[in-house]
């Protein structure tokens, strides 16, 4: 896969600011450039770590969404916006006449007019009142809606894509994205819109007091219109650039945080802040740009909306000096000149709130693209008629990325109740595989089915309620025990959830604890070693009972025996299981062996078949058995149970799986390619990682 950094390091700024330029100019509707743009950085970034970005016009869909269910008050919130604002722009009028008429109306008509101005005064102020407080609600409804919807989208992503997907991008679109849009639709959005109604209003209330006086502001109104325009066709793929780098500056300081153990034990500071440095540089080079922009547009619009205060004094003296106009009239304009800068500076300055909320929008949309991706398919209609659970794979081909084919011509079938071993070397594709069996991918030729229906059509909820892939990750929610395996299936009694416990090998270390299924877990609670959080996903899949499983190494951190164990009882009740093992005493309990080698499968049958063969699991099993000291001839290695004391907190003391939890966390850093700084040689790094967890 490129490499983003590197990628991002050959765009030099002046770079990215020519091609912004290039596309500023180019011909084509708003929405075609911006569509430019997004190629253009899509192409930039070469690689599709980053998640998708929605074509801005989708912004306005994803905003009319969140109006839904709040048009009312909305409409109130015009309604009040809009009577604030004429009652401001009537007051220079009202003054205009009182000046006008001082000399000539009656004591009482002047009082009735300066009654009148406090009533406006009033007016303005409750209803300037009623429409700031409305903002808020507004605002905050569509920002809890969006935040639901934000994290709905999220958890619905393809497993995929996620996986592609740097997790500081998804975590910057879920936080930082959520927020800036939470604080354009409060703030930003209200506050153009205010400051556009008060703009017209003053407008309409210069040309009715008075068209002459009126011309020296339409003057500037060209240069407002070029301006503006111009910033806009730069800036929103500048933004969407400025975003794009902010998310791998965040990645990376996620990664740095998530990882820091790991970066203290091999001394990877200075990588790490190096890295954070080139990040930062990118960043800020981004900010510049965009900055640069909204100060060439403040200078300009500067000049336009603060020239006509004098043209309109010197030319309303020369008109009262000829008669064209009274005392008043030149009163109320001078009035609206002073009052004109005001609202239109506000409508610039919260211009780039705005067009960040949208970029920002644009980012949060992206999260509902499922475009490009396997498990798009699965909401097509299912193709074959569905037969059970055996699976199969005919003549099957995958490449990540359009690369080199990493499973190749492969067949297989695995009848509903077997239980499968797979085996080979590292890179051979036995995860490629699980990934296909379980529809996380779909085969770029040939055909993966389960029970004769093609995996990649088999509706999501429906697939997933029949085939489980474990792997090595594992997770613990915050909560108590009980809710952690329960989860996974409705109306779990308290005695599924411990034979689910129990069948995984945990029935010591629950006994261990005095409030058993009660106990709290993750944040404020007891806090588990990665192997017993391993057998928390194990229990947590074996309650919910699925007719197929996938292990993935899912008990590569428990100890020889407990693994086996938990093999055992996964494969159990006749289930379908395939599982990718690199422990050959596992491979041994399993109905039928498979090893793998470069995509291909090489060999097939039951295990002491093949051990007993001259074939490449013969020649595997002699060189683990000639290494696994207590491993001999059809006899599965007794390995070293952890041992499980009760300790006075109630958790269990163990001694046996530090070696497995640096290795987990280990292969957790590096499997996300998050440790490494494009710098380093990758090669290099894992050696010396290698040699960091051996000593
Ligand atoms: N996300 C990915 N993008 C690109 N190439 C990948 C990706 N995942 C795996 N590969 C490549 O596909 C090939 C098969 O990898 P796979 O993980 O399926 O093998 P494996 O037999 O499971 O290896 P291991 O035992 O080390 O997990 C390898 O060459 C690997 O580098």
């Amino acid at each position: 896969m490129a490499d983003p950094i590197a990628l991002d390091r050959s765009a030099e700024t002046w770079e990215v600011a020519e091609a912004l330029d290039q596309l500023a100019t180019d011909r084509g509707t708003h929405r075609q450039r911006a569509a430019q743009a997004q190629a253009y950085f899509a192409e930039l970034e070469g690689n599709d770590r980053d998640l998708p970005v929605a074509p801005l016009g989708e912004v306005g869909r994803l905003w009319r969404t969140q109006l839904r269910g709040s048009v009312g008050l909305v409409v109130l919130l015009i309604v009040f916006t809009v009577v604030a604002a004429v009652a401001t722009q009537t007051l220079p009028r009202l003054l205009g006449s009182l000046v006008s008429s001082a000399e000539s109306m009656p004591t009482d008509g002047v009082r009735g007019l300066l009654l009148l101005i406090v009533g406006v005064v009033g007016l303005q102020a409750i209803f300037t009142y009623l429409a700031a407080r409305w903002e808020v609600i507004v605002g905050q409804r569509m920002t809890a809606k969006l935040r639901e919807k934000a994290v709905r989208d999220a958890l619905s992503l393809p497993l995929g894509r996620i996986e592609r997907a740097s997790s500081g991008d998804l975590t910057t679109r879920l936080t930082q994205d959520s927020n800036v849009v939470g604080d354009t639709l409060r703030n930003d959005v209200p506050q153009v819109l205010l400051a556009a109604i008060t703009s017209i209003t003053i407008l309409l209330g210069m040309v009715l007091n008075s068209p002459l006086l009126t011309v020296p502001t339409l003057l500037g109104l060209p240069l407002i219109v070029w301006a503006s325009r111009r910033f806009l066709r730069r800036a929103p793929a500048a933004y969407l650039y400025a975003g794009s780098v902010d998310s791998r500056l965040n990645a990376s300081v996620l990664e740095t945080v998530d990882c820091v153990r790991l970066v203290r034990t091999l001394r990877l500071e200075n990588a790490r802040l190096d890295d954070l440095a080139d990040r930062f540089q990118l960043v800020s080079e981004a900010q510049r740009y965009t900055l640069g922009l909204r100060l060439r547009l403040f200078f300009a619009l500067e000049v336009a909306y603060n020239w006509p205060l004098v043209p309109t004094l010197l030319l309303g003296v020369f008109a009262r000096s000829q008669g064209w106009i009274d005392i008043g009239t030149l009163t109320t304009a001078v009035l609206y000149s002073l009052s004109w800068p005001a609202p239109v500076n506000r409508l610039v300055q919260t211009l780039g709130g705005v067009l960040t909320g949208v970029v920002s929008a644009a980012r949060v949309t992206g999260l509902d693209l499922r475009d490009r991706d396997a498990e798009a398919q699965h909401s097509m209609p299912p193709r074959g008629t569905d037969r059970g659970t055996d699976l199969r794979c005919d003549e099957v081909a995958f490449s990540y990325d359009g690369g080199h084919d990493v499973l190749d011509q492969l067949d297989l079938t695995i009848p509903a109740g077997e239980s499968v071993a797979v085996v080979g070397a590292s890179g051979s594709g036995k995860s490629t595989l699980a990934r296909l069996l379980s529809g996380i991918a779909a085969p770029g030729r040939g055909s993966v089915t389960l029970g004769g229906v093609e995996v990649s059509t088999i509706p999501l909820p429906e697939l997933r309620a029949k085939v489980a892939l474990v792997t090595q990750e594992h997770h613990v929610f915050t909560g108590s025990l009980r809710d952690n395996i329960g989860l996974s299936r409705q109306q779990l009694t308290d005695s599924d959830i411990v034979a689910a416990l129990q069948a995984v090998g945990a029935g010591p270390w629950l006994a261990c604890l005095q409030e058993g299924l009660d106990t709290q877990l993750g944040v404020d609670g007891l806090s588990l070693s990665p192997a017993r959080a391993q057998q928390i996903a194990i229990a947590r899949i074996l309650a919910a009972d699925p007719p197929v499983m996938i292990l993935d190494e899912a008990t590569s951190l428990l100890d020889p025996t407990t693994a086996l164990a938990v093999e055992r009882s996964v494969a159990g009740d006749r289930r379908t299981v395939l599982a990718i093992v690199h422990r050959l005493d596992i491979a041994e309990t399993a109905d039928r062996v498979v090893v793998m080698d470069g995509g291909r499968i090489v060999e097939s049958g039951p295990p002491n078949r093949l051990r007993d063969s001259a074939g490449v699991y013969a020649q595997l099993w002699s060189t683990w058995a000639g290494q696994t000291p207590g491993s001999g001839e059809n006899r599965p290695t007794q390995g070293r149970t952890a041992s499980t004391t009760c300790r006075s907190d109630g958790a269990e003391g163990e001694s046996s799986d530090r070696l497995g939890w640096l290795t987990g966390f280990t292969s957790r850093c590096l499997d996300g390619d998050v440790l490494i700084p494009s710098r380093r040689d990758p090669t290099q790094t894992r050696r010396e990682l290698t040699r960091g967890t051996e000593s």
